[in-house]
């Protein structure tokens, strides 16, 4: 679904720097028995990317349909640069473009053709502004397509392309990369990098940590509509466990021998044959090191999960109770 603003979709002077761009207090949503957002609370600063950041059903695209107030919170207070539904009505989105689930276009019309529709539709879209966002989102060359014969990823970069077409001051993006292959999984990653650069304030949802971690400053991390951290992602690295290895050697026996020798290294026979490291990586290293020079020869080693993957699951899938009290939100 593509999200617009009114035609009056500049930001009003007056907003300062120092309003949130997003800034929601104990946010719930409930669908009968099931409250699919339960008192979230997150502030999304100007000029920052911040992810939210769940696996399915968490309650993120929940929370970014009552940004885009196509559904009604049961309670609590949402401001988008200090402006409020209640108070506000559509105004409340002006300077806020992006879209939920996936982007909807005409694919018998080319990129462009939908382009210059939706500019007409909107209205005080500036000249020249059509060609500029094609070339963000790195189009120029297939704009002439339909949309027919664009791939997923295509489609996703001209839905991030329309919502540019206002040049608006926050954009929300649900699950951006859902669904692309690697490349495109790169390509939209370099992009919203891009946008940021250029001092854009992003929204985005994701279930995908490596994705957060790659892109975002600040993260909330959601859990069945309950807020389990949230924070900056450099806060979240400094708690997270030690990095887990697959090690394949040439005598796993000597090498789980050697291991045991290896503290702070825990090594372990993996469940799945090999050996299993975790630990600091200095010491990681320093370990094949030792083994190299006792003759073991190394024929694998992979990286099964990063600090913060491993961190993610542990805040998703286990009871709240199993982390530590540092990490739960204090939302
Ligand atoms: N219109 C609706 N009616 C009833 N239940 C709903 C509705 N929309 C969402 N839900 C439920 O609310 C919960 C949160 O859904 P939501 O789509 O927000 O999760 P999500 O984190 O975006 O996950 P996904 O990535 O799977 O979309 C889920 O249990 C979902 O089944």
């Amino acid at each position: 679904m593509r999200l617009f603003t009114d035609a009056s979709w500049r930001l009003p002077s007056v907003v300062d720097m120092e309003t949130a761009a997003v800034n929601a207090s104990r946010l719930t949503k409930r669908y009968g028995e099931l409250t699919a957002v339960d008192a979230i609370s997150l502030m999304v600063r100007q000029g920052e990317v911040y992810g939210i950041l769940g696996p399915n059903g968490a309650g993120k695209t929940t929370f970014l349909r009552m940004l885009f107030g196509l559904i009604r919170p049961d309670a609590g207070r949402l401001e988008v640069f200090g402006r409020s539904w209640e108070r506000d009505g559509t105004a409340t989105l002006d300077g806020v473009a992006g879209f939920i689930e996936s982007p909807k276009f005409y694919p018998y019309l080319s990129g462009r053709a939908n382009l210059e529709l939706l500019a007409r539709l909107d209205g005080g879209v500036p000249v020249g502004r059509i060609e500029q966002v094609l070339q963000t989102v790195d189009l120029v060359g297939r704009d002439g397509d339909k949309v027919s014969g664009y791939s997923f990823g295509m489609r996703q970069r001209l839905g991030v392309a329309a919502a540019l077409l206002r040049d608006p001051q926050l954009l929300v993006l649900d699950e951006p990369a859902n669904g692309l292959d690697p490349a495109g999984i790169r390509d939209m990653r370099a992009l919203v990098k891009r946008l940021a650069a250029s001092g854009l304030t992003v929204l985005l949802s994701s279930h995908d940590m490596a994705e957060v971690e790659e892109i975002c400053d600040g993260v909330t991390i959601m859990r069945r509509g309950t807020v389990v951290y949230h924070g900056t992602i450099a806060a979240l690295r400094e708690q997270a466990p030690q990095p887990a290895h697959r090690l394949t050697t040439s005598d796993d026996g000597a090498a789980l021998r050697e291991g045991a020798r290896r503290q702070p290294l825990a090594v372990t026979r993996h469940d799945d044959g090999g050996i299993a490291v975790r630990g600091p990586e200095e010491h990681l290293d320093a370990y094949v090191a030792a083994l190299v020079a006792r003759g073991i020869a190394i024929r694998s080693l992979t990286l099964e999960e990063t600090p913060l993957e491993t961190l993610f699951f542990m805040l998703t899938e286990t009871s709240p109770d199993a982390f530590p009290h540092a990490l739960a939100a204090s939302a």
